[in-house]
């Protein structure tokens, strides 16, 4: 069993200040997900959990010990790196077991085999043991060094986005797997991704990391229904949500929004965001509308005037996205409408479901999030 705090971790190479005071903890058994841009910290994260990389300052206790100054094996962590990092020369086999038979292990080499392959098995590679890493796709060297992995029955996984060699059908496949693993092995799993829906639909929980901060850490509901900044509404959905300007007004006693770059058309809000909203001592806020509460039509009444900027059909569905004015709407349509550049729609938007945030913070102040929604 293993749970992992971080204090007020900070990592520095020369003047660059990577990680930025961060406090995290990550429970026994629990899928968690480290999520973020290229460059915001999420390698550097695991590197100082696995004491790969030494802390600048702050504390990392694995069950409640301090483990700043413990050796990288004394940690017990097993890592999965995006390059796999296989023996060219040894067979599948040899790769999986390996971890098993260096000279400080107990195992006997019939041992080793039969782990190497029950695991082997476990991952769809158990018929390929002989082969050779170079006679394998990409997705079976990533097995294998998952495989290798799992054989060492580590204290926790840190996963370094294992999967992003893999084609898209494979990765989705191997998603299913790996949680599947995690729940049946149940051991603490750090896991980085740069992949929104990797992200939701692996984690029990997720960390959004952003210049080397934890902007939030929550459900995969709490980050995607009530995102603590615009930077985590932005980062999960595709296309991303549409964050627009507005003012808090009231007509004939009804609260809403006048939306600013839309003629400032007024939209009432749910009802119980009034209070939260009345407490509200900014000009201006951001208002953050899902691409799918976005509606189009050809009739003049319905909204305000804008142009088909761009029309992607991707399968069944097709992003749309609209200039009105200076802004551009994304939306989502079906993928078979036909649709010329420039032509004119009329937009509105369904407000039963929105997020405004402070402007200069970028914090949510208000959510219309209701409870237990799946994604
Ligand atoms: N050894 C190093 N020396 C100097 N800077 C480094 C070092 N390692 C990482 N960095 C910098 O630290 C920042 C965070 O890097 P890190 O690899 O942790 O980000 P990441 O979120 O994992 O991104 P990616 O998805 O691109 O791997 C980057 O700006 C990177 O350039």
């Amino acid at each position: 069993m293993a749970t992992i705090e971080l204090q007020q971790v900070t990592k520095r190479f020369g003047s660059a200040s990577v990680l930025k005071e961060i406090d995290l903890e990550v429970n026994d058994r629990e899928f968690f997900v480290l999520f973020g841009p290229a460059g915001a910290g999420k390698t550097s994260t695991l590197n100082v959990i696995a004491g790969i990389e030494p802390v600048t300052s702050g504390s990392i206790s694995f069950d409640g010990v301090v483990m700043n100054q413990a050796e990288p094996w004394e940690r017990n962590v097993a890592m999965v790196f995006e390059n796999y990092a296989l023996y060219p020369h040894l067979s599948v086999k040899e790769n999986i077991m390996s971890p098993l038979i260096g000279p400080k292990m107990k195992w006997n080499k019939a041992d080793a085999e039969r782990e190497a392959q029950r695991i082997a098995d476990m991952l769809g590679i158990g018929k390929m043991l002989d082969r050779k890493p170079s006679q394998l796709s990409n997705g079976q060297r990533q097995r294998i060094a998952l495989g290798r992995v799992l054989v060492r029955s580590p204290n926790v996984f840190l996963m370094d986005e294992p999967l992003t060699h893999l084609d898209a059908k494979l990765r989705h496949a191997m998603r299913t797997e790996l949680k599947e693993m995690q729940r049946n092995l149940n051991t603490t799993t750090i896991y980085v991704t740069h992949d929104y829906l990797e992200a939701l639909s692996l984690g029990n929980r997720i960390a959004v990391v952003n210049e080397g901060m934890i902007e939030q850490v929550g459900t995969p509901e709490e980050v995607y229904y009530s995102p603590a900044t615009e930077f985590v509404a932005r980062s999960f959905g595709e296309p991303e949500i549409n964050i627009l300007k507005a003012k808090i007004s009231s007509v004939d006693g009804v609260t809403g929004v006048s939306l600013l770059e839309q003629e400032s058309r007024f939209y009432e809000i749910p009802e119980h965001l009034n209070a939260a909203v009345r407490n509200i001592n900014r000009d201006v806020v951001h208002v953050g509308i899902r691409p799918r509460q976005v509606r189009i039509s050809k009739d003049p009444k319905v909204g305000v005037q804008a142009t088909v900027f761009a029309y992607e059909p991707i399968g069944a569905k097709a992003t749309m996205t609209l200039q009105l004015g200076d802004t551009l709407i994304q939306t989502i349509q079906a993928s078979d409408l036909s649709v010329q550049l420039d032509d004119v729609f009329y937009v509105d938007y369904d407000t039963s479901d929105i997020l405004i945030f402070d402007p200069e913070t970028g914090r949510l102040i208000a959510s219309s999030a209701a409870e237990g929604r799946g994604l």
